[in-house]
């Protein structure tokens, strides 16, 4: 275990790390972040013996730093120093085997097999096997730094100290790397602080984050104690936001630009929307922020283009998504800024509607088919939906609207839709009750992100109210259409 107490040190008379503490266990990974400068190397010299400090200690299992004779301390401790000052004439293999100096005893010491075998894992495990009798000076920036981290990785130490690992290396290797130090740590138990500049590699390998401001803890826990939106926009001076990485529960950081592109803001209107007997197509001369629960491009993201396709009520595809991008791409739509959903009524027959407010205004879509209308309360009770037919929503607003207000939008889209439906009396077949809804239905949420600031969509605000309106009569007008097309009496 890694003790560091009340660190402090720095260089000649000039204080750089100050009253630092922490402790590390086995098989933890601790990342120090900070602005440049902010003493982020220099603790990691301190800690490691290089420079002096001036107060505090560092205890490697309860025994002071200092006390450990010089080749006793390099069997505990690598360090993967920021400027490699090796001589680059030697080549890959001999660079990797100093890291086995700590291994040798005597004047006459030997070259063992275990020696040869950590080097070679050491080359494998960092893809540089193949530049073995290659020298250094030869290597790109990106191959040499792996060859530090194959030699520090040969040294097998308990602890490995590494100052930016993936300087120079490209996002394969820098996986490559992180991959293979974090295995090490979980496997073999081995202790990692590790200084990062990329906060986003840092949170998501790391178990804990310690960031520095002019040498001093500004904040120490794990990452998504640290890696706030406050604390790094204070810390580092810089606009970002934090949102959650896909497959892990580590905060992401993305910068906010302060550069404002000219643009000429085009509200969406009625304008924008195509009919014909096969598509209805809504298309903008930007990207709108769009949440959606499409076939192509769901959940959320930026598109221009969106295209709800009329299909047989007898598709059916094994792979629909793969089937619908070729009919997209065939049709000339963009396959990176197109959200496509499918129905399988007249789309001739979609109401589109805009609705003014003080907040600017929603264009709504609805094509509505009932065939398969389902009381989502009593959905339980029966086995199977054989019939076709979607109430698809589009929502197009013009304003700027907040994360929580693109979800209050979907309720309100969701209850005013449902209530439509009562109105007309649609029941669910299986059951004689009245249908909520059906059992296919998509919703499109999207804002042009321009104009009015939306906190909130819910009934108590005036978009909201828009919403329910709209989405109320649209629907509505669309069953009615669709009850008069198959002949139904109302
Ligand atoms: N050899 C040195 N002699 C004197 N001062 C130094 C020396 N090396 C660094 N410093 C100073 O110590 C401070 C901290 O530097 P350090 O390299 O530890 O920061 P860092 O957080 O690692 O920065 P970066 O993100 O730029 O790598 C800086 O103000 C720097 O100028």
């Amino acid at each position: 275990m890694l003790k560091v107490e009340n660190l402090s040190g720095g260089y000649d008379h000039q204080l750089i790390v100050k009253n630092v503490s922490f402790q590390v266990g086995k098989g933890e990974m601790l990342g120090i972040l900070g602005p440049n400068g902010s003493g982020k190397s220099t603790l990691l010299k301190v800690m490691s013996g290089i420079l002096h400090k001036s107060n505090g200690f560092v205890q490697i299992d309860g025994k002071l730093l200092e006390d450990y004779p010089s080749k006793e301390l390099a069997k505990k401790m690598a360090v993967l120093p920021q400027l490699h000052s090796h001589a680059f004439s030697h080549t890959v293999r001999e660079t990797v085997s100093l890291g086995r100096y700590p291994h040798q005893s005597g004047w006459f010491s030997t070259w063992s097999e275990e020696d040869e075998a950590v080097v070679q894992e050491a080359m494998l495990q960092m893809g540089i096997s193949r530049y073995e009798h290659q020298s250094l000076d030869l290597l790109s920036g990106g191959e040499q730094q792996r060859v530090f981290v194959a030699q520090a990785l040969a040294q097998n130490a308990q602890i490995l100290l590494l100052d930016e690992p993936t300087n120079h290396l490209d996002i394969a290797h820098q996986k490559q790397l992180l991959d293979t130090i974090k295995t090490q740590a979980i496997e073999k138990g081995i202790t990692i602080v590790s200084v990062f500049h990329d906060i986003n590699l840092a949170s998501l390998y790391c178990d804990r984050l310690l960031l520095l401001e002019k040498g001093e803890i500004k904040a120490l826990g794990e990452p998504h104690e640290v890696v706030r939106k406050n604390l790094i926009e204070n810390v580092y001076n810089a606009r970002v936001s934090t949102s959650p990485h896909p497959e892990q529960p580590k905060p992401q950081v993305t910068i906010l630009p302060d550069v404002h592109e000219k643009k000429d803001y085009q509200p969406i209107t009625l304008k924008n929307f195509r009919v014909d007997d096969e598509l209805v197509v809504f298309q903008s001369a930007y990207q709108l922020r769009t949440w959606s629960s499409a076939v192509i491009n769901p959940g959320s993201g930026w598109y221009r283009t969106f295209v709800n396709r009329r299909v047989d009520a007898l598709y059916n595809i094994d792979n629909v998504q793969i089937e619908m991008q070729e009919f997209l791409t065939n049709h000339g739509f963009s396959e990176t800024e197109t959200v496509g959903m499918m129905t399988a009524v007249y789309t001739k027959d979609a109401v589109i509607r805009e609705y003014a407010g003080d907040f600017g205004s929603v264009v709504i879509m609805v094509t509505a088919g009932v065939g398969n209308a389902v009381d989502v309360s009593r959905a339980h009770e029966v086995e199977a939906f054989p019939a076709i037919g979607t109430i698809n929503t589009w929502i197009i607003v013009n304003g700027e609207l907040a994360e929580e207000a693109f979800l209050q939008a979907v309720i309100t889209a969701t209850e005013a839709k449902t209530k439509a439906l009562t109105a007309e009396s649609v029941i669910d077949p299986r059951t004689g009750t009245i249908a909520t809804g059906t059992s296919t239905d998509s919703v499109l949420i999207a804002a042009t992100q321009m104009g009015e600031q939306i906190p909130y969509a819910g009934p108590i605000t005036e978009i909201g109210k828009k919403i329910g309106l709209g989405v109320y009569e649209c629907t509505i007008e669309a069953i009615k259409t669709y009850k008069i097309a198959k002949g139904w009496n109302s």
